[in-house]
């Protein structure tokens, strides 16, 4: 199991300043949509360039144009680029593919996918890498997790690793290793604490120990 660092509210200073507080603790840093929106692909790049030995995802969350977009976050030095799940499976197989050229992995995220157990079979045929079961900003405001759809995919993915995302913490992530992710994908839960670095070494233990 790995743990994945999401950064949303912060700018590339902020950014920086985080992951090194912290990047012995993870194994992925996530540049979230919001700070792509402020910063632009600068961001993944100044990351990358930063933090050499992290996996830096883009959190693009592409809806279309997929070879075109992950072409795009792959040249910014991506090492994992996000796909909606909700988007047509042509534009999957076009991050796909161009994923596969520049040696890149995509993470399908699952975010407001209704037949989640339906739409996972059929991604995971796709190729990808990873499956993302996500309960957004907004999902999270009305008390969703995504627990129980986390143990609906893990029914019937055969080849793409999974991961979970939306609001987990210290306090929830024990429940949430039960449910046996690959990745356990981590944003305010560590971003929002006092000691950052404190908070994320438990949860690396915690998340080494599955
Ligand atoms: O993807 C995310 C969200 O849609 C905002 O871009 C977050 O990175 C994800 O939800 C993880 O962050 P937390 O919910 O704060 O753990």
């Amino acid at each position: 199991m790995e743990l994945q660092l999401a950064l949303d509210l912060v700018d590339i200073p902020g950014a920086k300043q985080v992951v090194a507080e912290v990047a012995e603790h993870i194994d992925i840093v996530e540049i979230g949509t919001p700070v792509v929106i402020n910063e632009g692909l600068r961001a993944v790049k100044e990351i990358k360039e930063a933090f050499p030995s992290l996996r830096v995802l883009a959190d693009l969350k592409i809806m279309d144009a997929g070879g075109y977009e992950v072409m795009k976050a792959s040249e910014a030095g991506a090492d994992i680029i996000t796909v909606l799940g909700a988007s047509d499976d042509s534009t999957i197989r076009g991050a796909v593919e161009e994923a596969r050229k520049n040696n890149k992995k995509i993470m399908v995220d699952m975010i407001n996918v209704k037949d989640i157990e339906g739409r996972a079979k059929e991604i995971d045929a796709l190729g990808v890498d990873y499956i993302c079961v996500h309960s957004g900003y907004d999902h999270q405001a009305g008390g969703k997790n995504s627990l129980e759809e986390l143990t609906a995919i893990k029914r019937v993915v055969k080849h793409a690793k999974t991961a979970i995302a939306g609001g987990i913490k210290l306090n929830t992530l024990p429940e949430v290793i039960k449910a046996k992710p690959d990745l356990v994908i981590v944003g305010g839960g560590i971003t929002g604490q006092l000691d950052k670095k404190a908070t994320a070494a438990e949860m690396k233990r915690m998340v080494n120990q599955a």
